[in-house]
């Protein structure tokens, strides 16, 4: 017996993230990063090369309204999501064989947070204290995480064994830890992951872009239109993931990786706080945008958008029926698994087609900040390096399962993200 589980806690020797020592430097150094760039953002300068580099005061770090709104916040979307809306889909099949369900509710609860946004705003509720409220909010989104990961981690040793993630028990606490040892950690129905990757923290990315709307209303008057293509673009592709909620189910994140502490905090505290730099940065340094301008930004995004969204929608109908009459014309090779790899449509132009069009997305959000500070182009170079990073880690594990075939597939579509470049 106890040979079995030393197997079983071992079943990969391959470590992620630069192994322990990225486990043990990533959970220090990215909190720090988000409150560094969070500071710089607001600062006269904004610059990210200044040195010595530039830290908030710890008398900034602290509001005790900040632990009250963000209770209030996960208290709210805890309820959202177990309210009886919408429809209950099925995961991918498990290595014990059976799906688990999930509620399909998000876009809900998107519209009930929005709706409940104007009412504060009608009620007069100055939403542009958020801005404030930022470094102390990601404080505690951040305290928050790694509460999460030490529960994840602890509560997965009463997982059974076919619940664990393959990358996730070495058997080394640390890498383990912040890999996150159990695939589906859910308290009843209720699935951690799932609710983590797309409620709060999505969706409180939105609220934190709407308060930083409503500072520079509060500060010039008005909205610009550079802040008001920013938290348009960054809506839409909000409103997009939870109205395509069902199609996450068939993302590495959900069916592969472990819960811990890299997507506890990615989710929780990078996602709202790292990803609407763009607005933050806008607050305290305007930007004057042009027609022409911006008509090419919006163009730029809608490419982007349709690459990245017919691009999701062709893999997750072709994974779930792929005799679906939009899908069942395309050209497809064998795997020895049963599985087919589609080789036409978005799927043969390159091998990450989604990669391409969240890429294009990621850099009209950033041009309507102008050329004159690096910051605000921060998720362009980070999101670049995530999925460069995250298609090697991909191919890896696709390889692995698809032995040969993927090797054919990489033949006939040799292009990884960029056509003829990459
Ligand atoms: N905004 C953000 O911060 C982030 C956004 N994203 C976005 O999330 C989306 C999902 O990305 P991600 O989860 O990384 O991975 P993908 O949705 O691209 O899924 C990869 C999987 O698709 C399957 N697949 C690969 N090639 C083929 C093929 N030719 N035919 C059929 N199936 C294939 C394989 O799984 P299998 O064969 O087992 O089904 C592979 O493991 C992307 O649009 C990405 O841009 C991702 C990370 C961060
Ligand atoms: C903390 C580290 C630097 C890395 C953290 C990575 C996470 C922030 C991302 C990993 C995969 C993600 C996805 C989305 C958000 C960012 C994280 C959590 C996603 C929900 C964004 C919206 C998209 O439409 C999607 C396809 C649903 C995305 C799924 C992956």
């Amino acid at each position: 017996m106890k040979q079995s589980t030393k197997r079983r806690s071992s079943p990969t020797t391959e470590r992620e993230f630069g192994g322990t020592l990225g486990a043990s430097c990533i959970p220090v150094l990215l909190p720090l990063l988000v409150l560094f760039l969070l500071s710089v953002s607001r600062s006269p300068g904004a610059s990210l090369l200044q040195w010595p580099p530039q830290l908030p005061p710890t008398s900034a770090l602290w509001d005790p309204l900040a632990p009250l709104l963000l209770l209030g916040w996960f208290t709210l979307h805890a309820f959202l999501y177990l309210l009886p809306l919408g429809k209950v889909s099925e995961g991918l099949v498990l290595k014990n064989g059976t799906r688990l369900k999930y509620p399909i509710n998000g876009f809900h609860a998107l519209v009930i947070s929005v709706g409940l946004l104007l009412l504060l705003l009608w009620l007069g509720v100055p939403l542009g204290s958020l801005f404030d409220l930022l470094l102390p909010l990601a404080v505690c989104a951040t305290g928050l995480s790694f509460l999460l990961s030490f529960y994840l981690y602890i509560s997965s040793f009463w997982a059974p064994p076919h619940a664990l993630a393959p990358g996730g028990n070495t058997g080394n606490p640390l890498y383990d830890f912040f890999i996150g040892r159990e695939l589906n950690p859910r308290i009843g129905n209720f699935d951690l992951k799932y609710f983590c990757e797309l409620r709060p923290g999505l969706i409180g990315w939105v609220v934190v872009n709407l308060g930083m709307l409503m500072k520079e209303v509060e500060l010039r008057d008005g909205a610009s239109l550079a802040m008001l293509l920013v938290n348009g673009f960054q809506l839409l592709y909000v409103a997009d993931a939870l109205w395509n909620e069902e199609a996450v189910l068939t993302t590495m994140d959900i069916v592969h990786d472990g819960f811990g502490f890299m997507l506890a905090f990615g989710d929780l505290a990078w996602v709202p706080f790292a990803y609407s730099l763009q607005a933050s940065f806008l607050v305290v340094h305007p930007v004057e945008l042009g027609a022409a301008a911006a008509t090419a930004i919006v163009l730029l995004n809608g490419i982007g958008y349709y690459i990245f969204r017919k691009s999701n929608s062709q893999k997750n109908v072709f994974r779930r029926d792929p005799k679906h009459p939009s899908v069942s014309s395309l050209e497809t090779i064998a795997t020895a698994t049963g599985k087919r790899l589609l080789v036409s449509g978005w799927w043969g132009l390159v091998r990450h087609p989604n990669y391409l069009g969240d890429l294009l997305m990621a850099l009209a959000w950033s041009l309507p900040c102008g050329f004159s500070h690096l910051l605000p182009y921060f998720y362009v170079g980070y999101f670049t390096v995530l999925l460069v990073h995250r298609e090697a880690r991909d191919e890896r594990q696709c390889r692995a399962k698809y032995g040969q075939a993927w090797d054919a597939y990489c033949q006939r579509v040799p292009y990884r993200i960029f056509p003829y470049l990459y």
